[in-house]
Formats: C-alpha cells, sequence, structure tokens
C-alpha cells in the first residue's frame, strides 16, 4: 500500500501524543521531509462518489483518507527507532495502520423470545469489538430494526477513533439489537436485554476490564439497569467490579450525575468552541459567539433534545425541530424543555405541539445558521447536501454524513463539526463513571465534611483575628463562596471535568487541521488527531505476537 515518492518534497509536522492543553493549541513548527503517497484499499475507491455507501466501508474511507495525509509523518515519528532500516520502517507503519483499520471481532447470536401472545421470536443481535489496543472497549447498545453486522462494525469503529480523539483510555465496540422496541412489551424488552447480556457474558464479552456498553439509540438507564442485574447475578457474581461492567446507568445502580445529559451538552460544547474561534468562523461565513444565531434540529431524542435545551440557554433561537412523522417550526424559537415536557405526555411525538407550527419535509434544508443532525446514520447524502443552507453542522449521530456529501459540504464552506468529535461527551461522562464504580465511591464523597469543616475554621479564625485587632465584624462567606464551601460536588466535577475534556478535543482537532492545511475539513483533522495518538499506542506496545 505504501509508496515512496522519492522526488517529492512536502512540509508536514511530526506526531503529536495526548497534548494536554485545555486552551487551543498553536500549530507546530511543519517539518521538511519526503512525501509519501498513501493508496486507498481498492474496495473503498468508489465510496468516494457513492450515493449510498455502505456505513462500515464509510467509516473505514473517512479513515484511509486521514491516514493519507498523516502517512508522511508517522513514518518520520519512526525515524527515533534508529535500529531500523527504512524497510522496517515502512513496513511498520504499514502494519499498524492495516492493524488500525481492521475489525478485531464481532459476534453475532440468535436467541428466541416467547412473547406474550405465546408466539416465538428469534432475536438477532451483535456486539463488535473493533480496537483493543486500550482495554476495555466502550461502546452503547442499540435497538432498532434496522441494526446489521454492517452497522454495528461501523458503530464500534467510530467508537475507536472517537475515544482516541478525546484522550478517553479505551478500545472501540458496539452492540445491536435487531428489534423494534415499540413493538415489544417493557417485559419483552427486558427480558431480551437480559438474554442479549447472558449471552454477552457467556461469550466473554462484557465485564469491566473487557467490554462496556452504554445507552445509545433507543436504550437508555433502563436497559442498563437490566444489563448490571444481570450480569451481577450470573457470571459477575464474584467480580468486586462488576458495577462497571456497564454506564449509563440511573443513580441509584451506581450511575453518575449528568450521564443522561452528557452527550447533547458535548456536542453544545463542540459548537460553543467553534462559534467562538474567529479563523472557523471566517472560513464558514459567520460571525464570531451565539449572539442572534438559529438552529434547527433533526432528531429530538436524548442527544437531540439536551443539545437544544443548552444551545436555547445560550440564546441561540431554535427554530424547527425534524422528528420522525412530525417536523414542527416557530420562526420565533421553540422552547427545548417545553417541547421535551409535551413529548414525555405525548408518546414520544412533537406532533400536535401547540408552540409550533406543522413545517415541511425540507425543514432540515431551511437557512438557518446550525443545523444539529441528532437522529441515525446517513441522513446528509450526495442527492440532499446541496440543499443544506446552515454554515455549521453538528454531527449529534454517528454516521450521519456519507463521504460523497461530506465533500459537497466542505466545498461549500460549510463547517461540519465530526461525530467523532461532537457526541463524545457520552462516552466521556461514561468514562467518568466507569471509574466512580472502580473506586467504589461517588466523587467528592470522601472529602466534602473534610472541605466544610476546614472552610468554616478559615472564616472562623478570621473572625477571631478581626476581634483580637478589636475591628466588629461579623464575617460570613458569600453566596459564591458558600456553594463552594464543602468542595466540588458530583455534578460540578462531572461538568467541568466534560468541559475540559471537549475543549482540550476541539483544540486538537482545531490545531490538526492547521498543521495539515485543511481548511474547513475537520473530520480529516479529527481523524489525524485519532490515528495518531492509537499509532504511538501501537508503537510503543508492538502489534503482533
Ligand atoms: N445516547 C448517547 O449517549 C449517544 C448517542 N449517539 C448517537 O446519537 C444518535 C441519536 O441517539 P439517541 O439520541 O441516544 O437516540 P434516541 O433514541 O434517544 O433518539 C433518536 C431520535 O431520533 C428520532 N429519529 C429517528 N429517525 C429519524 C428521522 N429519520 N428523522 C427525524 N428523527 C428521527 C427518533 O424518533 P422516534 O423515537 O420517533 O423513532 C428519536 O426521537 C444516534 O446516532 C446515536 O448513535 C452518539 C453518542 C452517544
Ligand atoms: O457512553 C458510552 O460508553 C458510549 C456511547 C456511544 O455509544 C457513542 O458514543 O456512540
Amino acid at each position: 500500500m505504501l509508496r515512496l515518492c522519492k522526488s517529492a518534497v512536502k512540509t508536514v509536522a511530526p506526531v503529536r501524543s495526548q497534548i494536554r492543553s485545555p486552551v487551543r493549541v498553536p500549530a507546530r513548527a511543519p517539518m521538511l521531509m519526503s512525501v509519501r503517497h498513501y493508496d486507498i484499499p481498492k474496495h473503498l475507491t468508489k465510496i468516494g462518489e457513492e450515493a449510498n455507501p455502505d456505513f462500515f466501508r464509510m467509516v473505514e474511507f473517512f479513515y484511509h483518507s486521514a491516514v493519507q495525509v498523516v502517512e508522511p509523518s508517522l513514518v518520520e515519528y519512526l525515524n527515533k527507532h534508529t535500529h531500523m532500516s527504512e524497510k522496517k520502517r515502512l513496513q511498520r507503519v504499514a502494519g499498524i495502520l492495516k492493524v488500525m483499520g481492521s475489525c478485531n471481532s464481532c459476534i453475532q447470536m440468535e436467541f428466541p423470545l416467547q412473547r406474550k401472545s405465546g408466539d416465538y421470536d428469534i432475536i438477532q443481535a451483535y456486539r463488535v469489538q473493533h480496537s483493543v489496543h486500550r482495554l476495555p472497549c466502550k461502546g452503547g447498545i442499540r435497538f432498532s430494526d434496522e441494526v446489521n453486522l454492517d452497522e454495528v462494525k461501523a458503530l464500534a469503529s467510530l467508537m475507536t477513533f472517537k475515544c482516541a480523539c478525546s484522550n478517553i483510555p479505551f478500545g472501540g465496540s458496539k452492540g445491536g439489537v435487531s428489534i423494534d422496541p415499540r413493538k415489544y412489551t417493557v417485559a419483552e424488552l427486558q427480558r431480551i436485554t437480559r438474554r442479549y447480556t447472558l449471552e454477552l457474558a457467556k461469550k466473554n464479552y462484557i465485564g469491566a476490564g473487557i467490554d462496556v456498553p452504554a445507552p445509545d439509540f433507543n436504550t437508555s438507564g433502563r436497559e442498563m439497569s437490566w444489563v448490571v442485574d444481570t450480569y451481577i447475578k450470573t457470571l459477575g457474581y464474584q467480580d468486586l467490579n462488576a458495577a462497571a461492567c456497564v454506564t449509563g446507568k440511573p443513580i441509584n445502580g451506581g450511575g453518575i450525575h449528568g450521564r443522561v445529559e452528557a452527550t447533547g451538552r458535548g456536542v453544545f460544547m463542540t459548537i460553543e468552541y467553534f462559534i467562538h474561534d474567529e479563523h472557523f468562523m471566517n472560513l464558514c461565513g459567520l460571525s464570531p459567539g451565539f449572539k442572534g444565531k438559529t438552529a434547527i434540529i433533526q432528531g429530538f431524542g436524548n442527544v437531540g433534545s439536551y443539545t437544544g435545551v443548552y444551545l436555547h440557554k445560550h440564546g441561540v433561537k431554535i427554530i424547527g425541530v425534524c422528528e420522525y412523522g412530525a417536523n414542527i417550526a416557530n420562526p420565533d424559537g421553540i422552547n427545548p424543555t417545553d417541547l421535551m415536557k409535551y413529548m414525555e405526555k405525548n408518546k414520544k411525538s412533537a406532533k400536535g405541539y401547540p408552540a409550533a407550527q406543522p413545517a415541511g419535509e425540507d425543514l432540515m434544508y431551511q437557512k438557518c445558521d446550525i443545523l444539529v443532525v441528532a437522529a441515525k446514520e446517513k441522513v446528509i447524502l450526495a442527492d440532499n447536501a446541496d440543499k443544506v443552507q446552515a454554515k455549521m453542522v453538528a454531527e449529534g449521530a454517528n454516521g450521519p454524513t456519507v463521504p460523497s456529501a461530506h465533500s459537497i459540504l466542505v466545498k461549500k464552506n460549510i463547517l461540519v463539526i465530526p461525530d467523532l468529535l461532537c457526541n463524545a461527551g457520552g462516552v466521556t461522562v461514561s468514562y467518568f463513571e466507569f471509574l466512580k464504580n472502580l473506586n467504589h465511591v461517588s466523587f467528592g464523597k470522601l472529602s466534602i465534611k473534610f472541605w466544610r469543616d476546614s472552610n468554616t475554621a478559615l472564616l472562623d479564625s478570621v473572625q477571631k483575628s478581626l476581634k483580637n485587632a478589636n475591628v466588629d465584624a461579623k464575617v460570613s462567606p458569600t453566596k459564591e463562596f458558600a456553594s463552594m464551601m464543602s468542595g466540588a460536588s458530583e455534578k460540578h466535577i462531572v461538568g467541568t471535568g466534560l468541559e475540559f475534556s471537549m475543549t482540550n478535543a476541539c483544540a486538537n482537532v482545531a490545531a490538526a487541521a492547521k498543521t495539515h492545511n485543511l481548511g474547513i475539513d475537520l473530520r480529516t483533522a479529527a481523524y489525524i488527531t485519532s490515528i495518531e495518538k492509537i499509532f504511538v499506542t501501537y508503537d510503543e506496545h508492538g502489534l503482533a505476537f
């Protein structure tokens, strides 16, 4: 796959490993080196033009396209192995890139379910571990009648690159059960989830050190409770860390404050980062800042609704919401919290929402500043990308844009915040929940009393000093200090930890876009930051026995 073109000369930057600065990282001074040419694998060469490619092929294509840009600097990075010949270094780079692009393992299962009616269904389900370069692997479980092996492989590979992009030390995996949950009773869904978990446990595909699922499309804390309960009561009964076998659990079952809204909150944080970046705003033709901005949200489930809540809180007018079978619009703005309450009471449908008007099928293509796509994959295709009028697209969903559409959006100077960066808030807070479970104590619990006592003693001491100096004053904490006297709460730690992580990831991606002269193409930049980090791991740990 690698071909060496000795004649050409190009400037590229060396691999940056684990940039940790929470603020914008300046692009490194480029280094002079020879260009190598990396060929996209043959089976993917047409994917860039296909109208509706397979999902896994799509992610593979994005990965290999980014490799084409970054491969010379990976070769350069291996110059540090002075004992290796040039040939060996090239072989090592090619080997690492092959491993990184391949899927480690997949399981496909079929099990029976007796329906309430007495009939039997055969349920098909999957779990894919794309990368085990870090363990455990991490990725949600999706319930949808569209689930198939290709989709789960694609989603698992996205998890690999997503975790690396945000410095979350996990490999990538994903699970899916091929059912339409609306067609099953709650009791039936519980039996499906428990049987699925048992199959994962028997096949060694779940466990705190192995593979840790979480919620995704059509699943939530309820299903995660069933997962952890099944695991603890069966194969995990001797495992002290059994509660860490899944994240996104309700608080009472070992969950963490802030996971429910984490993905949407993270989507908002990425929009916030780029909307305040003058360079990228110039490229897409928007004025920096939230003032006067409008947004349309496609998919108002967990991710879309919380993204809306945070955008609204920061003054962005939500002028349209596209939901399955019910598009609604209001040029004066929709209140997302109010809409969430309405949908909760209205069988999760936005139909008939009184504070907005029904809108046509083309709502997604109406003029707005920010389009949030938060429903599912392959929504922006070659034949509708041209219709998108937003200046920014935030990919709350996984894989909403196919490669041919991605090229059209880039040509139109639309700033796309790519899925692997944009929706990483969920897995980030899942990581915090995982740590909480391994610690067997919630964040702050051991130090709260100490901080309260210590700060109270500080105020007493100031009061006494004033008294000794004959100053008659009552020392009392300000409202702000009073709220911090007991140190950081779990909620506070999760909020600030998430912000640190998302901002850092955005800064790394922005820096990679500049270093590699990618202009507005943040997707390639995001893949590059992930590839660089995973590459260093394989180089240091080794890749084959
Ligand atoms: N939950 C999480 O933590 C994370 C989720 N994601 C991704 O975000 C996306 C959404 O997931 P999540 O919010 O959890 O899922 P939910 O099931 O909570 O919400 C999905 C929403 O999208 C709607 N929808 C489905 N198809 C369409 C369509 N064609 N047009 C408009 N709306 C549609 C659904 O409506 P209806 O209910 O009527 O079908 C539902 O309201 C997925 O791609 C998922 O992989 C990414 C990172 C983390
Ligand atoms: O929270 C997690 O572990 C994974 C969430 C997820 O499935 C995703 O980011 O797509």
